[in-house]
Parts: structure tokens; C-alpha cells; sequence
């Protein structure tokens, strides 16, 4: 059964009782295939990097990331946010084992040097993924990577998730804090096209970190050839719909 990607962004994290009733779906979900869990936290850069002193800004949806921010970005998003997601993985019962990027080699980086230590994922080496896989685990991926030169890279926990899914063949679905991809009136596309997507960008109604996740929904729909949704996380049946291939969020069509 092909593997379910799930990227949870970094505000799900902040409230407990909504990432708690998503964990239990997943355990739900786990009972009949496998899981990989993905997350962000970008809210919790944010917190870390003010609280060392440190200015942020980012551009297109992608946060700068100078190298010498690195080491309080790897802190945030591959030590505290990554242990907390393994802790309630843990509660939840999905036997999780928590992993960065490079872990087995899972993925290679060229770095967007325009933003300082960003790095861009491409899937590389999928044995220790489906090792774990085999073996009944549950991946929780943190979205920090170590380039060729043995550098931290930050990278967009939208496109990591999309990578992770391509090495895996899995069905990515990009959860985050609204309903779904939203028009111009803010009302939920329940399906959008390739060419219909670029349109939404080109108007502006599309941008900032939805339109990362549209990057990312679109490479992973060309890649495999298959449909990706992007949904919300404040209602945690739409997992439970969407795993009975209930329309839920935004279809987004390869
Ligand atoms: N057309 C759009 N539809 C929905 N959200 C949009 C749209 N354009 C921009 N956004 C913004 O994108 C945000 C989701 O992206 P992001 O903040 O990166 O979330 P996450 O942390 O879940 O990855 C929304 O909260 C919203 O502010
Ligand atoms: C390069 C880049 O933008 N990295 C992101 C990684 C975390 C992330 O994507 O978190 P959310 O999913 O919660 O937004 C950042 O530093 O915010």
C-alpha cells in the first residue's frame, strides 16, 4: 500500500489538542498503511531567532537563512519542534522515529545561495526510509538537511515533504492552518489545475507560503503522476474523508 506523506506546518504544533486528535488519525490510518509524518516550524524560528537577537525576513515564503543563523534554526526545527513531534507521536502509539533530511542519505541539496544556507531537496536514497517502513516505524522528518560540504541547510518544509513523498512514491498530502487553497472572495477551490494555479499566482491571490506549497504540490503531481491535496488540520475527520477518497481542502491536478 503506498505510503501516506503528511507535512504538518508549525502552528499545528502550537496547539496540542488539534495535533493530538490529527496524531490519532494517523494512528488510525498506520493500521491499514504506512505513515511518514513531515513538519515545519516556522513559528518556532521565528520565536528562537528573536529570542537570540537575531533579525528574519522571507522572501517568496522562504525564510533568509544565513549561516550563522544555522545553528538556532537546526535548534528550533530539528531539535525542539522535532522531539515534541516525536513525543506525541510516541503518546499516540505510531512508534516514531525522528529523522532530518540527510538521515540514510534520504536527500541531496543544492543550495539556493540567494538566500544564504537554503537548501533545494532532491530525493537521493530511499533504503533507510523503507527499512524503517518495513519494520512498522513512523518517519517524522524535521526539514533540515546537511549540503555536500557538510553545511546545515534550511529548507521549506513544503518541499521537503514533497521530496520525501517522490522518494517513497507516496501520496503527499500538505496539511496546514486554512481549509484548503482559497480564491479572490476567500472561498475553498475544491480543485485546481495546472494552468488555473498559475493564473491564481499571476493575480496575487495565490502567494507567500501558500504559493511554496503550490511549488511543492506541483513538482511531487508532475513527478508521480497523481493528485495532491492541500487541506487544514482544524478538523481532524477531513484526514479521516480524505483517506476514503472523500473530496476534501484543494485538489491540486497533475
Ligand atoms: N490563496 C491562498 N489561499 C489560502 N492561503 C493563502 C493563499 N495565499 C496565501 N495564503 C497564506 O498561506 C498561509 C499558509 O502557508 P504557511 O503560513 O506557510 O503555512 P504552514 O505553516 O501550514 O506551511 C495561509 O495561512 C495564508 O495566510
Ligand atoms: C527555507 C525556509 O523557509 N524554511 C522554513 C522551514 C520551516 C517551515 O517550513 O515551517 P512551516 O511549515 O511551519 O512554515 C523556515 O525557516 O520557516
Amino acid at each position: 500500500m503506498k505510503p501516506v506523506v503528511l507535512k504538518m506546518g508549525g502552528r499545528l504544533l502550537q496547539d496540542r489538542a488539534a495535533l493530538d486528535a490529527l496524531l490519532a488519525v494517523c494512528a488510525n490510518i498506520k493500521q491499514r498503511r504506512p505513515v511518514v509524518l513531515v513538519h515545519g516550524g516556522g513559528d518556532q524560528v521565528d520565536q528562537w531567532l528573536a529570542k537570540f537577537g537575531f533579525n528574519t525576513e522571507k522572501i517568496d515564503g522562504q525564510r533568509v537563512s544565513p549561516a550563522e543563523q544555522m545553528p538556532v534554526i537546526t535548534g528550533a526545527l530539528d531539535g525542539a519542534v522535532n522531539a515534541e513531534m516525536v513525543s506525541r507521536a510516541i503518546l499516540a502509539g505510531l512508534n516514531p522515529v525522528g529523522l532530518n533530511l540527510s538521515a540514510g542519505n534520504s536527500c541531496q541539496f543544492s543550495v539556493n545561495n540567494k538566500l544564504g544556507a537554503v537548501g533545494i531537496a532532491k530525493p537521493a536514497e530511499p533504503t533507510l526510509l523503507n527499512l524503517l517502513l518495513e519494520q512498522g516505524f513512523t518517519p517524522v522528518f524535521s526539514s533540515i538537511g546537511i549540503g555536500a560540504e557538510g553545511q546545515l541547510l534550511n529548507v521549506n518544509a513544503d518541499l521537503a515533504a514533497a521530496a520525501i513523498c517522490q522518494l517513497v512514491k507516496g501520496q503527499l498530502v500538505l496539511l496546514t492552518d486554512v481549509p484548503g487553497i482559497l480564491d479572490a472572495q476567500m472561498q475553498l477551490i475544491p480543485t485546481l489545475s495546472t494552468a488555473q494555479a498559475a493564473e491564481l499566482v499571476t493575480q496575487g491571490v495565490i502567494k507567500g507560503g501558500m504559493k511554496v506549497k503550490l511549488d511543492a504540490a506541483l513538482e511531487t503531481a508532475a513527478a508521480l503522476q497523481s493528485n495532491i491535496v492541500v487541506a487544514g488540520w482544524q478538523n481532524p475527520e477531513d484526514l479521516q474523508n480524505l483517506m476514503q477518497d472523500k473530496p476534501v481542502g484543494t485538489c491540486i491536478m497533475y
